[in-house]
Order: structure tokens, then sequence, then C-alpha cells
């Protein structure tokens, strides 16, 4: 498996963090000294407050630097307070214009400087903004680079030199605008490089910012941090952007980063060009003619969103088949291959795709006429993010959606294989409180890789990243640094280079490499115990080496590295004590996927407006919405989507028996209901139980039926299961 993911670091990371401390003389838990031209801290460099509404500077550089005549919605008032000091939190419908919002101060603080007299040249900070997508940073990036604005992107993509040319411009306060993923805020050496940034930090502007609410349909256990980076790096003011935020997310953004109710923008999300309707079918099968049918009358370039990647593959053929130009997109498919649709759809005004949820983040086209449900989405937050990518020019747009019962299928496998096992959960935690572990003290380190963990503990990684998360901020007992790789493996390219290079580190590798016919192993950890280098010394060595075109590099076994805070529970009890928190927390969220489920199905099938629903869900009450939409399903036909009621099947206790049989495993019920509903799992995986002909075998019962039976057949109390369903 590759193990670094698009959020992951490069290997010049280690190097870097190493040259960031040598350079500014500093030890990891060094207090924060700041090189900008002011001695007072940047906190308290705040411009008088007033909240004005308005900001000529604002105006003068949207029109000078971004071509743009005027604001939209409340961009200016967001603007302004910014400028004047203030932290806001902003929630506009997708395609709003969040961007500006940032981009904007980040532009207009090094001018104000110069207005009221207090910085000198180059002096200006930075502002960083994190989100959570590579590619549509890059997009960012690049066409601010075209405006002349000093904005770089740190990401994995970046080689060594890269990536040092901009902790260079960063020291010396020429970047404006600097873009990294939430993950990043993991590495040490980029928050010391941040914290002597010339001028400080004047923005952290944080995307997608429902990500950080438990509550919220897309909690990113690394959005958590955001918060704790911003007081550490004494960043001056925050944004906050999302276009999706019920009231409840909206207030924990807003407790996450003390910004107070009146620094909330929130904008209408009603679209009044966009025609929502629903329609629900016996079967799957039925939907194909229907979407045929309704593609063949409603012309234009149109995004059909499914669950599954083999889904929007299979759907994408059937629609070539039947004549229709269409392609798939998901997130297992070659970078090139992806860029290429989307270059493709953008410039065509027929094009179909039909994607996973991957598809759409930052996709900024005007005409796109049809948006298709082919499944249930996971919320009407969602669902919403995901029709209101439809008529953006304003024209009128489709928003067809279809359901069945066999949906909810897909739904439970999503929600119900996320949650660990408690048995799973207590493992995990005896993992990490191992005797080795126990007896580090506050400031010591271990290091495991997650991939190993996430199979040996039977835990998703999404969730395994939320018990690590909750270890850190939850209960204080450790606190992840920088990661890096175990396994080093080289090709020699140029021979005589790696022989006459006599450096010491060059020497140590050498030293500690194990040849093969192709690919050389390095034992980085041997080689960084070598008297005079260290392991920094031996990761920079291999980078130079790659980037000079004198080996290939390879690199895998991504090693996530945790610092000890304080020591790690001793006790069986302890461990009992935390094992409870985590669990009920995490079964908590389980409920909260089901209502999320029962939310967006309780909007399409009830008798009121849908569009009049979406804006209640929001807590939407803007003066431009009309009390009825007038072309949504409700208003055109007065009648309700209704889905028919097919009861689940009892479970079978005889396949029941057969399973615990085959899997020989009695004391994980909700391991084996997983087999039985046929929900796959890190260890389902390793122990091939995905093809056994009785994997999936109950998949028409009730998953939480499916635990009971099996917590009963376990000899297990299964009234923690009971209490769980009653709970919804
Ligand atoms: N005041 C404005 N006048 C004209 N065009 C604008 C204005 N503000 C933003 N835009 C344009 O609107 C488009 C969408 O802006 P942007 O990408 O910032 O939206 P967003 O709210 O971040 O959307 P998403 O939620 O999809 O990321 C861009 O092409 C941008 O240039």
């Amino acid at each position: 498996m590759d193990d670094s993911d698009e959020f992951g670091f490069s290997s010049g990371d280690e190097a870097a963090f190493a040259i960031a401390c040598e350079n500014s003389g500093v030890q990891i838990k060094r207090k924060h000294t700041n090189s900008g031209d002011n001695d007072e801290s940047p906190a308290k460099r705040q411009f008088p407050r007033g909240f004005p509404r308005q900001s000529p500077l604002a105006v003068k550089i949207l029109n000078e630097k971004f071509g743009l005549d005027a604001f939209r919605l409340e961009q200016e008032a967001v603007i302004a307070r910014l400028l004047d000091g203030g932290s806001a939190v902003v929630v506009f419908p997708t395609g709003g214009g969040k961007s500006l919002c940032y981009q904007v101060p980040a532009v207009a603080f090094a001018e104000l400087d110069k207005q009221a007299g207090i910085r000198g040249p180059n002096g200006g900070g930075v502002t960083i903004v994190v989100s959570p997508l590579i590619a549509l940073m890059k997009d960012q990036v690049d066409a601010l680079v075209k405006r002349k604005i000093k904005a770089a992107c740190m990401d994995s993509t970046k080689t060594r030199q890269q990536y040092m040319q901009i902790n260079d411009d960063l020291k010396a306060g020429v970047l404006q605008l600097l873009y990294c993923a939430p993950e990043r805020l993991n590495n040490e050496g980029f928050i010391q490089s941040i914290k002597s940034v010339r001028g400080g930090v004047r923005l952290v502007a944080v995307d997608e910012a429902h990500c950080i609410s438990e509550w919220g349909h897309a909690f990113r256990p690394d959005y958590l941090k955001v918060a704790r980076f911003v007081t550490e790096i004494q960043a001056e003011r925050v944004v906050c952007l999302t276009a999706t935020a019920t009231p409840k997310v909206a207030q924990d953004i807003c407790d996450a980063f003390s910004i107070e109710k009146s620094g909330l923008f929130r904008t209408t999300m009603y679209r009044p060009n966009l025609r929502l309707v629903a329609e629900a079918t016996s079967t799957k099968q039925e939907k194909f003619p229907k979407i045929f049918k309704f593609l063949r009358e409603n012309l234009g370039s149109t995004i059909i969103y499914v669950t599954l990647k083999k889904q929007a593959e299979a759907l994408s053929e059937d629609l070539q088949r039947q004549g229709f130009h269409a392609k798939h997109f998901h997130a297992g498919m070659e970078t090139d291959i992806k860029t290429k649709v989307q270059d493709e759809f953008m410039t065509s005004n027929t094009m179909i795709i039909v994607a996973t949820i991957a598809f759409g983040m930052g996709i900024d086209k005007a005409d796109i006429r049809n948006i298709i449900h082919f499944d249930i989405p996971s919320s009407v937050e969602g669902y919403s993010q995901q029709i209101g990518r439809a008529g953006r020019d304003g024209k009128p747009s489709v928003c067809l959606f279809y359901l069945c019962q066999e949906d909810f299928y897909m739904r439970n496998i999503f929600t119900y294989g996320d949650l660990p096992s408690r048995h799973s959960v207590r493992q995990f935690l005896e993992d990490v409180c191992c005797p080795a572990n126990r007896q580090l003290e506050a400031g010591d380190s271990f290091s495991v890789n997650h991939y190993d963990q996430s199979r040996q503990h039977d835990i998703r990684p999404n969730a395994l990243a939320i018990l690590y998360s909750q270890l850190e901020l939850r209960f204080n007992y450790i606190r992840a640094g920088t990661p890096r790789y175990s396994n080093y493996t080289y090709e020699p390219i140029i021979q005589h280079s790696i022989k006459e290079d006599e450096s010491a580190s060059a020497m140590a590798i050498k030293s500690s490499t194990r040849k093969a016919s192709k690919w050389h192993h390095v034992d980085v950890e041997a080689a960084g115990n070598r008297q005079g280098v260290n392991r920094a010394d031996i990761v920079r060595k291999l980078n130079e080496w790659s980037e000079s075109g004198i080996i290939s590099l390879k690199t895998s076994g991504l090693q996530h590295v945790y610092h000890i805070v304080q020591k790690l529970p001793p006790t069986s009890h302890e461990l009992d004590d935390i094992m409870e928190k985590l669990y009920t927390q995490m079964l908590d969220r389980e409920q909260q996927d089901l209502r999320r489920t029962k939310e967006v199905i309780r909007l399409i099938t009830s008798k009121t407006c849908i569009s009049r629903g979406l804006a209640a869900y929001f807590d939407d009450d803007s003066h431009e919405l009309p009390t009825e939409c007038g072309h949504c399903t409700w208003c055109e036909t007065r009648s309700q989507v209704v889905l028919p009621d097919i009861p689940p099947s009892p479970p079978n206790h005889a396949l029941a028996n057969k399973i615990v049989q085959a899997c020989k495993v009695m004391d994980d019920p909700r391991f084996l209901a997983r087999i039985a509903f046929g929900i796959t799992s890190p260890r389902v995986t390793t122990l091939k139980l995905g093809k056994h002909e009785l994997f999936g075998s109950m998949n028409t019962c009730d998953f939480m039926e499916l635990v009971r039976t099996f917590a009963e057949i376990c000899g297990n109390d299964s009234s923690e299961y009971t209490s769980a369903v009653l709970a919804t």
C-alpha cells in the first residue's frame, strides 16, 4: 500500500525540520521569538476595533489586483472586519466567493502597515490558508501568482529544493499567502519556520472549516489541531470558511477560535434557479432507464453522484453505450487522467461525469445544468454542497434525486464500518500503553505505523486517526510530531559521485547499505547512530543525491511519531476508563451518521417545499426566501415522495453459527456482524474473508439485530448494543 496520502508530507520534511531548528539554533521545545520589525507581539498589533463594513483599500485591491468591479454578498463586510483586527466565520454557498475574503486582506496588510507607518519593507507578514485539497490549493496559487501576488503551497509533491525556497521566502517576509493541508500542522519543522516569519502571521484562513466540528458531516481529526496551531503561532486573526454549516456547527467553529457572534457572516443558501426534484423507485435497476430518459430530455453539463468507484465506472460505460458523452471520475484514478477528465468537462457543455464525491470541490463551472443523485448522499450538508454546483450562471438547472430501499444498504456499510469494536479499542490502547511506552518520560517519543496498527487491531485508518487525536487533545498524553519514513531504498544512477562523496553522512550511508541487484536498502537508523552524524543528516544526504540525479530514491513505511506529554496511564483500571470514554464518543458518532441519513430522507419525503426544508435545516430565514419555491417535487405535484416499505429480514441463527465457526472469533460480535452484513474492515481484508461465501450472507437484515444475535451466540452482554440502538 502507498502509505503517504495526498495530504502527506515529502521526505524532505524530516531534513527540513532539522535545518529549521539548526538555522534558528533552537530545540523543538524552544520558546517562540518573533523576528519581525516590531517588538510588540503580533496579537497585540491589532487595529482599533469598531468593525466598519466597508474598506476603500479592499475595493482598490479588488479592482486593481483581481480585476473585479464590486464585492458580492457579505465579502466586503468580512474583509473590513478582518482588516480591522477582528476574526470571522464565513458561511457562503458554494461558488459564493469565499476565497477573496482572505486573499484581499493578505494583499492589504502590507499596504495598511505602510499607511500606519508601523512596519518596514517585507515586514507585512503572511496569511496561512489551511485547506484539505492539494489540487485546489495549487489552482489558487497559480491564479494568484499570475496576478503577481506572492503565494506558495507547501505540499507533499514539492521537491526538497522547492520546499527550502518556500522556507527562505517565508523567513524573509516575501510570501503573502502560504497554503497547506491540516496534516502539515503536525510537522514541528513547519511550526518552527512559521514562528520565525518576518512580520508574523497576520491571518489564518481555515477553508472547509466545518471539518473542525465533531457534529459536522465531514469531521477530520487533524482539523481539531488548527485552533491550537493558531494560538501557538500567535496569529493575529482567523477567518473560517465553509459552504455548509448548521447553526450547531457554526457555533462549534466560533467556540474553537473564540470568535464572537458578531463575527459570523451567513448568507442565504436559497438558489431560485435550482429545481429540486426527487423520485422513489422500487429497485436500483429501475433508475437506469429513468436517467437515460431524463438526460435525453435535459441536455447540458451534468454530474451524476454515486457512492462507489466501480459504480461510477459501470454507469459511465452504460451511458456511453446509450450514446452519451460520459466519463467517470473517482479518487482511485491516476492524477493525470483525473486532470484530463476534469479539463474536458470544463470546456464541454454536453459532457456527463459519473463521479464519487471526490469530484466537485473547487470546480468553478458556471453552466452545469443537471446534478443527479444516484445514491443517498451521506448528509443534508453533502446534498446541499453537491446541488450547489448546478446553475452558477443563474440559469434554470435541475437537481434530480432517485432513491430506493436498496440505497440504505450502501449507507449502512459506511456507517457501521467506521466504528471499531470495543475489543479493538481496548487492544489499541494496550498497544499504545505497552510496557516500553509506559517507561517513557515527558519529551520522549515513540513511533508507529498506522497501516500496520490498523490491520492489527481491525480499526479503519480514519477511526485510528480519531483515537490518536483524542489521546492528544482530550487526554493530553501525547502530541503528534513530524512523521518519517522507515524504509529508504535507492538505485545508484551516477556510481562515481557516490564513491567520491566522502562526507560523514555519505560514509555512514555507504556502510549501512545492503546492496541488492537493483535497489539498495539503507538502514537509516544504523547510519544515523554513527559518530558525527544523526538521522536528519542521513535523510538530507539521500535527498541531496536524489535531487542531483545521483540516485533514484524510494521511501516507504510511514512512521507516525508521538511525543509523550505526560506519562501514559499505568493501570488497567485507568485504561478501562479511557476506553469507555473513547468508545462512547465513537458510538455517538455512529448514531449521528445514522441520523444524518434519516435527515436526508426526511428532507426529500416530507410534505413540504424541498427548498424551504433545506433552508430550515441551515436555519436560513433570509427575507429572500419565498414561502414555497414553486418548482420542487412537492410544489409541483403536491404529492409526497414515498419509499416502498420493505422490512429487514430476521437474522438466520444457523447461518450466524456457521460464521462463528468459520471465523473462529468468539469475543467480537461486531466483527462477526460485519461478515454477515458484508462490511469489509482491515481484519476482513487480511484474513481474505471478503471472498468467503458467508460474507454478506445476511445483507438484508438490520445490522444492529445482527450484532445482538452474535453477542448472544458469543455469550456477551448484548445490553450495550441495545442501549446504542435505543439512543437513536
Ligand atoms: N465579487 C466578485 N465579483 C465577481 N466574481 C467573483 C467575486 N467574488 C468571487 N468571484 C468569482 O466567483 C468564483 C467562485 O469563487 P470562489 O472559488 O472563491 O468560491 P467559493 O465560495 O470558495 O466556492 P467553493 O465553496 O466551491 O470553494 C470565482 O471564479 C471568483 O473569481
